[in-house]
């Protein structure tokens, strides 16, 4: 029934129509030439392109501003706490607790390094490689994985000159390679590693996935995309991993997010979900740790009481949401009906017997002083009253009534009218 009406075509063919109701069908069609209606958001920057005027200068940075991220990305998120925030002023977010079940990985241990493809070692266990420009964080991710200290880890690119390769437990290896770009190691070390790295996918049976690290301040480089099309020519499935996510806005990083799951659609070897990670915060790991468990084949064994405890912890936290929100609307609207209710006792009150209330007398009290109360404090002396407060007075004695308060105040305590009626 549902799918019959979601497919119903409006209007129904051979319906008779009002004029109001062939009117903005007739604009419509108009507007768009005939053609098919556009979705309303552009998701990359190429549609953003096709889009721009051809006259409009516009920036990939004006591109990317545009872009308009997923909710649900946003949502997860805002779980995970992946993302920096403004601590500005003007941003101030309530996160709330997502008590995320860990999985839990075996401890790592280096057991071979390889500098040419006659060192590998012997292909026994399902294997996950790690690959990227140099300095993304691949031997920080290897280590942070497992919780270990296996990888050695510099802020100099091009620390890592060899493969090398981690056993977990006897259950599976994971691989960390050498970075392609720029690099502080001699030149023909490094021209070395590409070959190294390409002999590597081509020749190990027991591959399982290779992990494609971005920074996700960068997105997809030069050097990424003709890693890419190695991958893809040798037929080997790549999944994207952002990493250095506490580095970029919250925001910025959804739109990345996208930016890079549509520029890799058309990839052949490339899995559709984008893995994103902070290496640094340890936050995101769990879904690469799943990830990996899951291509090993290893999920019924690392895995089996994780689901529930999982769906527990999502359950906690939507109840969190729900509750903020409950209060936050029902404070609101206590708010605001007394807003209005003493609104309306107000205005009762201050309007006169006759005619409407001016404008003075709608003002807050404080704010309708006389002149003569605000001028310098030469023109004005202040003494002791009988009940011991300080009151102004003018030069020439006591404060007049005015001076206390504005007419139509002081007369509607002596219940008159601004008129002085009675
Ligand atoms: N802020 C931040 N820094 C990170 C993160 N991951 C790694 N780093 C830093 O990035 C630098 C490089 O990390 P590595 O793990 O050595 O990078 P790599 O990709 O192995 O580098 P090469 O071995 O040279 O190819 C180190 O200073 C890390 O501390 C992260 O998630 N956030
Ligand atoms: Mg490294």
């Amino acid at each position: 029934m549902a799918l019959a009406v979601a497919s119903m075509r409006w209007p129904p063919r051979g319906a008779l129509l009002l004029p109001a109701q062939i009117a903005p069908l007739r604009r419509r069609q108009q507007h768009s030439g005939g053609r098919a209606r556009e979705p309303r958001f552009a998701t990359t920057v190429q549609a953003l392109q096709e889009r721009a005027r051809p006259d409009e200068q516009v920036s990939n940075r004006q591109l990317f501003a545009r872009l308009q991220p997923d909710p649900r990305t946003m949502e997860r998120l805002d779980m995970l706490q992946l993302g920096s925030e403004k601590q500005g002023r003007f941003v101030r977010r309530r996160w709330f607790r997502y008590d995320e079940p860990d999985v839990k990985l075996p401890h790592i241990h280096f057991f071979a390094g390889a500098k040419s493809a006659a060192s590998f070692p012997a292909a026994t266990l399902p294997e996950v490689g790690f690959v990227g420009r140099s300095n993304v964080g691949k031997s920080t991710l290897v280590n942070q994985l497992c919780g270990a200290l296996a990888a050695r880890v510099s802020d100099r690119p091009g620390l890592t000159q060899q493969l090398n390769f981690y056993t977990a437990g006897d259950d599976f290896h994971l691989v960390d390679m050498p970075g392609y770009g720029f690099a502080y190691a001699k030149e023909e070390v490094t021209q070395a590693w590409l070959p190294l790295i390409e002999a590597y996918i081509r020749q190990r049976p027991t591959l399982r996935r290779v992990m494609l690290l971005l920074d996700a301040r960068h997105g997809i480089k030069a050097g990424d995309r003709d890693f890419m099309d190695l991958l893809d020519r040798t037929g080997t499935k790549y999944q994207i991993v952002l990493t250095k996510c506490d580095l970029v806005h919250r925001i910025d990083l959804a739109k990345q997010h996208l930016l890079i799951a549509r520029q890799t659609e058309r990839s052949r070897g490339c899995v559709p979900r984008v893995l994103m990670v902070s290496g640094r915060q340890r936050t995101g790991l769990n879904d690469l740790r799943k990830e990996i468990l899951h291509v090993c084949s290893l999920g019924q064994k690392y895995l089996a009481t994780h689901k529930k405890k999982e769906l527990a912890a999502q359950a906690a936290y939507h109840e969190q949401l729900r509750t903020f929100n409950d209060t936050a609307r029902s404070s609101k609207g206590a708010r605001s009906q007394e807003a209005r209710s003493s609104e309306g006792s107000r205005g009762r009150e201050a309007r006169p017997r006759h005619g409407k209330a001016s404008a003075r007398d709608k003002a807050p009290v404080r704010d309708k002083a006389p002149a003569r109360d605000k001028a310098p404090a030469s023109t004005t002396r202040t003494a002791r009253s009988s009940d011991g407060s300080r009151e102004p007075r003018t030069r020439h004695g006591k404060a007049s009534a005015r001076d206390k308060a504005p007419a139509s105040t002081a007369r509607m305590a002596r219940g008159r009218g601004p008129n002085g009626h009675g």
